[in-house]
């Protein structure tokens, strides 16, 4: 599929988002591995959430679809699922397949799991790594460093002291998820704060998680209680009109209920040190995350350099980061972002390379960027390479390009963000309109 985005002066609207991503598949998987119901609203029906009902209907849980986005998940508690008879596919979704791998290391079954191209190419043996220390038996690709990969659980895993060698809130839970079968406490230890969704979630769920700097464990074999759980709108999906907003001559986006997690919201502050106008107001909590709404006006924007523990805190949106970079004046620098090699595409590689198309002036460095800003960019046909984040961020610079710009491969965009073609075209059409 082929999304079109012409040139655009105005970017104007109050907006919801959908439902988070990263909540959305912990709300199903610890549902699933509650007491009693979790009822999930405003349930995020990408692709990738959809890749983790599908995989847990399979391995036995009852997932009943109410309504938009609500979802009532029947707990089947700890160790109780069913052994699959098909192969569990997760997709383009490095999130199901890694936080399912801890799940399923603590149940005595056997599970296949693949994904498509993009996934079968991503590091695995950073979750297979510490789950086979536990006391699963994984078998892989690579030994066991890619999918497909088989499975065999143990219904008692042996805790672990775990230092995790990357901030990755996928390898984090993992591990905790496993240490829930396990007799006794298990940490991890990251570099860098990632995400802490998981960590919410168990205690909202009646499992507390300790953290102590940037270790956190829990106790195994406690009981999860099934709650019900309101998905905050996804900060990442928000990020995408927020950079519009900032970086059109005349923008101005509120985006309403999204999830405001300072471990996700690193953007909002890079944004802020670039010279951009904004406004941020929590108004509530929603399943122990915290909510409310964000406004970002145009004005003129200067580089920033960026590295260090922030990186975990915006590292989906450095897609997007590159293009607002690109408008700014003087020179981004973007450092320790090496993990962007690992997602659905080398991020690094394929911005400079797409954003290069435009004419914009972006040189790629081992771990991150150097985007040269001020350069005008010129409508051209670019790449998603399947990549969701990269085919909006590029939809986001043909707002800036002159003439019009075709994003080819648009239909990856339906992993996160089903319908971000027609609110990006309702938001520029309405603003034309004035
Ligand atoms: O745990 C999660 O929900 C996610 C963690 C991050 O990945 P890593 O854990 O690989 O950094 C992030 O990039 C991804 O979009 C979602
Ligand atoms: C990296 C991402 O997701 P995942 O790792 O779940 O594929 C993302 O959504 O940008």
């Amino acid at each position: 599929m082929e999304l079109k985005v012409g040139q655009a002066k105005r970017l104007e609207g109050t907006i919801t988002v959908p439902g988070d991503k990263s909540i959305s598949h912990r709300a199903l998987l610890l549902g699933s591995l509650a007491h009693g119901e979790t009822v999930i609203e405003n349930f995020l029906q990408g692709k990738d959430c959809l890749a983790t009902l599908r995989c847990l209907r399979q391995l036995g849980v009852k997932i009943e679809e109410e309504g938009e986005g609500r979802l009532r998940v029947e707990g089947r508690g700890l160790g109780n699922l069913q052994e699959p008879e098909e192969v569990l596919d997760a997709g383009n979704s490095g999130t199901t397949m890694r936080l399912l791998l801890g799940v399923l290391a603590g149940n005595p079954i056997f599970a296949v799991l693949t994904g498509d191209a993009s996934l079968r190419r991503r590091p695995m043996d950073r979750v297979t790594l510490p789950l086979k220390l536990m006391g699963a038996e994984i078998w892989g690709r690579q030994e066991g460093k890619l999918a497909p990969l088989a499975i065999r659980g143990q219904r008692k895993l042996r805790p672990l002291e775990y230092t995790s060698p990357v901030a990755s809130a996928q390898v984090k839970s993992a591990v905790l998820l496993a240490g829930l079968y396990a007799e006794g406490e298990t940490s991890v230890t990251e570099p860098a704060l990632s995400r802490d969704h998981t960590e919410r979630m168990l205690g909202y769920f009646g499992v507390p998680v300790k953290r102590e700097g940037l270790t956190v464990r829990l106790k195994g074999r406690a009981l999860l209680q099934g709650r019900p759980v309101r998905v905050p709108g996804d900060f990442s999906a928000a990020a995408f009109f927020l950079a519009a907003a900032a970086i059109l001559p005349e923008g101005r986006v509120t985006v309403r209920e999204v999830g405001l997690n300072p471990t996700r919201t690193g953007f909002l502050e890079v944004l802020e040190a670039m010279g951009a106008r904004l406004s941020v107001e929590v108004t509530g909590e929603w399943a122990g995350e915290p909510v409310g709404n964000v406004t970002v006006e145009s004005s003129a924007l200067r580089g920033v350099e960026i590295g260090g523990e922030i990186i975990p805190r915006l590292i989906d949106e450095i897609p997007v980061l590159t293009v607002v970079a690109a408008c700014a004046a003087g020179k981004t620098v973007i450092r320790g972002a090496e993990e962007l090699r690992y997602k659905e595409s080398d991020r690094l590689a394929t911005m400079a390379q797409e954003l290069g198309r435009l004419g914009a002036k972006v040189e790629v460095l081992p771990d991150g960027l150097i985007i040269h800003g001020g350069y005008p960019l010129q409508g051209s046909r670019v790449q998603s390479h399947g990549d969701h984040r990269v085919a909006m961020a590029m939809a986001v610079a043909g707002l800036v390009a002159e003439g019009e710009t075709i994003i080819e491969g648009a239909e990856a965009i339906d992993v996160s963000f089903p319908n971000f073609p027609t609110l990006l075209a309702t938001l520029t059409e309405e603003a034309r309109g004035k």
